[in-house]
């Protein structure tokens, strides 16, 4: 079974069409990437499936349960962009009550603070937490009760490099554990390397729902060969591959999939002015505005 199934899902606000018609599904274990410009509907589409806003038609399933049904509160656990606290409370005290909430003791509040790498700062007041350590505390609040299904709206915003870093690395965790994951994000570089499949939305509507892989054979994109001549050759390398010089020793040469061979072949060829070459396939950024401008935009 999906963990989360999402089948020609509209909703209307006044005047706005903010989903149109959107469908798809995350498994166990799967990490999904939710994308798309300001206002292009992913946080209707989260708000829908934690069951805080209802649907104008269509529908969601979390394992087979309705949005905001109890069966469906278990199982979800949520991330908001700006997460917030009472700022009096420790990091520990906030986490108890949570776990007190949720019926389980609070002595599961250190090991959660530990996991997401606050167990340092546990007994200091989240008022004098950066926004980094906050979001922290709301990741640990997010794994109380093992969720089968996470949504996160813009989780990394706000953390510094390493911090992503760990934060992903959680994520996996949980993901390996079968949890399934959703999470929307602008950090196009970063969502790239750690999830899964790829949903772009763009004007409430599904733009594209792939592997990155399969989304760069289907978008057939250029691929860049990045040549570095050796000293003072850049001119002649440029001159004989019919590529362009990018500054005093680089120069591109952009070409199709089916071209890669022959020109590497060519560059090979060219070896004495040659110091190396980079293959870059197209970034998910160039994926990105490929299929958010797709379908006449
Ligand atoms: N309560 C509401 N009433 C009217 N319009 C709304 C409401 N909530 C959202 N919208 C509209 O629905 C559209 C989608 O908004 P949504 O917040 O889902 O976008 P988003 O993709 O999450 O954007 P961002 O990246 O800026 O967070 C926007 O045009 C927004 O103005």
């Amino acid at each position: 079974m999906t963990s989360l199934t999402i089948s020609h899902l509209t909703k209307r606000f006044e005047g706005v069409t903010a989903l149109d018609d959107v469908g798809f599904d995350v498994a166990p274990g799967e990490r999904v990437a939710l994308l798309g410009h300001n206002g292009a509907g992913k946080s209707t589409l989260m708000k829908i499936v934690l069951g805080l806003i209802p649907a104008s038609s269509g529908s969601v399933a979390l394992m087979g349960a309705a949005p905001g049904s109890r069966a469906a509160r278990s199982l979800a656990a949520y991330l908001p962009e700006n997460v917030a606290f009472h700022p009096a409370l420790t990091g520990l005290e906030q986490l108890g009550f949570y776990l007190r909430m949720r019926g389980e003791p609070a002595r599961g509040a250190m090991p959660l603070l530990e996991k997401v790498g606050l167990g340092h700062a546990a007994r200091r007041r989240i008022g004098t937490y950066s926004k980094g350590m906050r979001q922290r505390v709301g990741l640990a609040q997010a794994l109380i009760g093992r969720p089968r299904l996470m949504v996160l709206d813009e989780p990394t915003s706000g953390l510094d490099p390493v911090s992503r870093r760990e934060f992903y690395a959680i994520l996996d965790e949980l993901a390996g554990e079968g949890a399934a994951i959703l999470l929307s994000s602008h950090a196009l570089t970063e969502v790239e390397a750690r999830t899964d499949r790829i949903v772009i939305l763009s004007q409430g509507r599904l733009r594209a729902n792939d592997t990155l892989a399969n989304l760069r054979r289907k978008a057939a994109l250029p691929i860049r060969l990045q040549v570095t001549a050796r000293p003072d050759t850049a001119d002649s390398v440029a001159g004989q591959l019919a590529g362009a010089r990018r500054n005093g020793v680089m120069v591109d040469l952009m070409c199709r999939h089916h071209e890669k061979l022959a020109r590497l072949g060519q560059i090979a060829g060219l070896q004495p002015l040659i110091e190396d070459v980079e293959v870059l396939p197209p970034s998910l950024e160039d994926l990105y505005s490929h299929y958010s401008r797709s379908e006449g935009q």
